[in-house]
Order: C-alpha cells, then structure tokens, then sequence
C-alpha cells in the first residue's frame, strides 16, 4: 500500500508504516503525478484536494485531512468517486481557545489596560469558540456567542445576532468555517460595511480562515480607525499575505494558532483511527504513548494570580510575541510563511503545566483554564 503523506504530519512513522510505503510530500506543491498510485492520501491544509489533483489516482481508498477545517476539499467530487474521506474536527480547538486567549491577555498588556472587565463576542460557538469561551468564564470574563447554525439546532446556549455581538463586544474574536454558500456564508462576512460598526476601540482577532474578512476591506478601515487593533493569525491570500497589513497588526503569525504538540499528534490519530476502521483493521495504538511527558516540574503558587501574573505564566507556555518578531522577520523571504510554519516549535497546551497551590484557595479557576492542577 502507497500512503502519500504531508511531511509537516507528525507521528506519521509510528502509525502509519504498518500498512506499507509512505511517501512525504511538501503538500503545498503537491501534484498529479505523485498521488496517481497512491492507496492513502493524508493531507493538511495547504493542499487543494479536487478534481485536478486526483482525476488519475484510480487506486485511491482513502483520503484523510488532519485539519479542523474542510474548505480545502472537494468533498461532492470525493463522494462522486466513492472515496471515504476523514478530517480532524476539534484536533486543535483547544490550542486556538488558548492562543486567542493569551493573545488578549497580550493586547491588555501592550495598551496598559486589562482584559477583566471587558465583554468578548465569539463568532461561531463551535469547538474552536467553546474552547475560547471556557477560557474566558475561567477568567471571569464576559461572553457573547453568534451561530445562527447551532442556535437553530437547538444549541441550549445563549445567542446573539451577528449585529447585536458587534454592537455590544468590546473584543470580537472569529471562530467560522470558511463557507460560500449556504444561510450563513462567512467568506468576508467582516466587510467594510461591518468593520466600521466595531466599538470604538474594540480588538479583532482572527483564527480561522483569512477570508472570513475582506483583507483589503480592513487596510482601509484600520486607516481611518486607528482604535481598533488586530490579531491576525490567518490572511486572505496565504501563504501570500497583503504586506501593507502587516505593520497594521498588533500580533502577527502565519496560521500557527492551532499548532499545539497535542493539536497536532490528535490531527494525526484520528486520521490513524479512521483509515484503520476504514481497513477493517484493530486501531491498537496509543496517542498518550507517542505525546511526551507532561512537564515533570510543577509550578508552585501561593495566591491567585493577578492579570499580570496570568500573563507571565501563560507566557511560560506560549510567548506570543516570539512567532510575532520572527514572523514579521521571515515575510522578507517569500517563501517565508510556510518555512515558518514548516519549523514551528510546537507549543504545548495549558494542561502540560501542573500548578501547585503552596498558599491557600481561590485557585481553582486555573484549573479550569486547562492547567494540571494538585490541590487547586
Ligand atoms: N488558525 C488555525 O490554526 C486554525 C483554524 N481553524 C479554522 O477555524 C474554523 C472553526 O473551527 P471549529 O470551531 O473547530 O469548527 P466547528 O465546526 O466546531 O465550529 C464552527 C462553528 O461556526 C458556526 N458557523 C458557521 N457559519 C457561521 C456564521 N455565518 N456565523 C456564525 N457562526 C457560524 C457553525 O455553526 C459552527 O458551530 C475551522 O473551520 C478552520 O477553518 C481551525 C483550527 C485551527
Ligand atoms: O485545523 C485547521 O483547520 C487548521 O487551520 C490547521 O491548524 C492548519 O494547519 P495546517 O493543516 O495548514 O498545517
């Protein structure tokens, strides 16, 4: 069996060489030809998957994509051909709740104001949003959620209209599918005409898919709003950013925001759990045997940590502004992006740090923010 591969996959070897050949691809240039006798094709989200690229693969048996998101994938042309096909959903949600959060707490940072206090519109409450949101109430901070999809399904949550949640948040943070078509398309559902209704001074923050908003849309908007200030992680265009967006950012990263170790490892297992069921084989390995170690050192805390101190020991995790100066840096490369992307530490996840209440109580929240806790 020919499995052909996207090489920024981790954990591939251990699960995969079982079944036979794999062959790494750099699956942003992936072509024709190197998929034609491929049995498996497991991709991310760099690559196209269509008719083009698949027209001649006869012997295809399965396509796996280790991403959250589909909009890459024809998946009417997969059905057509009778091609299973497989993503990751909520692989890395908690990575992008926790990237988004530490991003906020950044900005109250910069512009010497705090994050507590402030009210957060999360547009699409799916796992992306929900992993924000439990983030945000761990804090204490107040929420509101626009999905007009889940609210029909009955979703028991609390919802706004996409208007209302501009109107009232002073933090707008993007969590959609990248769709054209439907009720509810979200390709530049932030045009200009919405970009000018943000608060004044309100923060955007966007982690899903750059078209979300209209790129150019914003340069304009941010010209004339000098008060709102932007997280960017993904941009219309990619891996071709508009650079004059750039320097309009206040933090800047080339589509990393899922890109914890276990976002990463869980893409790639359940791509394992589905071809093996697929296979009609037993799917007998183990994600927590190829993750390393939590971090054996705990950290010790007397009391609840004020918003500064949170910063800090979010920062032990993530320091966002490291993948901000290099990113800035690496853009004067044009192949910049994606050599980013490709050696991406990965970061870890909230849960890898254990803390430690040496002082007394009020600390549980922490634990609910997605750190270890003993005896908080
Ligand atoms: N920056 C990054 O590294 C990552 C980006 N993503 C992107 O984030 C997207 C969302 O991821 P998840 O939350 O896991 O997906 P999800 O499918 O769990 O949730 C998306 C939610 O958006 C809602 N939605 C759809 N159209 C909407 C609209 N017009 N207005 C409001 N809500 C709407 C859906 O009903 C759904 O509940 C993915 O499709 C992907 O494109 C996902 C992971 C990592
Ligand atoms: O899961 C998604 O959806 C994403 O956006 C991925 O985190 C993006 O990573 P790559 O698939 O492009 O490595």
């Amino acid at each position: 069996m020919k499995l052909v591969v996207d090489e920024n996959m981790p954990y591939v070897q251990p699960l995969f060489a079982e079944l036979g050949e794999i062959v790494a691809v750099d699956g942003r240039h992936l072509d024709a030809a190197t998929v034609a006798d491929a049995d498996v094709l497991l991709v991310r989200s760099v690559t196209k998957v269509n008719e083009t690229l698949l027209a001649g693969a006869h012997k295809l048996k399965f396509v796996g994509s280790a991403t959250i998101g589909t909009d890459h994938v024809d998946k009417a042309y997969l059905a057509s051909r009778n091609i299973p096909f497989s993503n990751a959903p909520g692989c890395n949600a908690t990575a992008v709740g926790e990237y988004a959060f530490i991003a906020m707490l950044e900005l109250a940072n910069r512009f010497d104001t705090q994050l507590k206090g402030k009210t957060v519109g999360i547009v699409g409450a799916g796992n992306t949003g929900s992993a924000l949101a439990r983030c945000l109430e761990a804090y204490g901070i107040n929420t509101l959620l626009c999905d007009p999809l889940l609210a029909k399904a009955g979703d028991s949550r609390r919802f706004v209209s996409l208007d209302e949640l501009v109107a009232g948040a002073d933090i707008v943070s993007l969590h959609v599918p990248l769709t054209r078509d439907g009720e509810h398309p979200t390709w530049y559902l932030f045009d200009e005409q919405r970009l000018e209704t943000l608060k004044p001074g309100c923060w955007l923050l966007n982690c899903c898919r750059g078209e979300v908003i209209d790129n150019r849309a914003l340069i304009r908007v941010k010209a004339k709003r000098p008060d709102i200030k932007l997280v960017l992680d993904v941009w219309q265009g990619e891996p071709n950013p508009m650079l004059e967006l750039v320097p309009l950012v206040e933090f800047a990263t080339p589509h990393i925001a899922g890109y914890s170790l276990e976002g990463k490892a869980r893409g790639t297992f359940m791509l394992y759990q589905a071809l093996m069921a697929i296979l009609n084989r037993p799917a007998d390995k183990s994600l927590v045997a190829l993750l390393p170690e939590r971090w054996n050192s705990r950290l010790d805390i007397s009391s609840s940590p004020d918003e500064k101190a949170l910063l800090s020991l979010c920062r032990f995790i993530y320091d966002l502004r490291d993948d901000d100066e290099k990113f800035r840096k690496m853009l004067k490369n044009p192949t910049g992006f994606d050599d980013m992307r490709k050696n991406h530490r990965h970061r870890r996840e909230f849960s890898a740090l254990t803390l430690s209440n040496v002082g007394g109580s009020g600390v549980d929240w922490l634990s609910h923010l997605g750190f270890s806790g003993v005896g908080l």
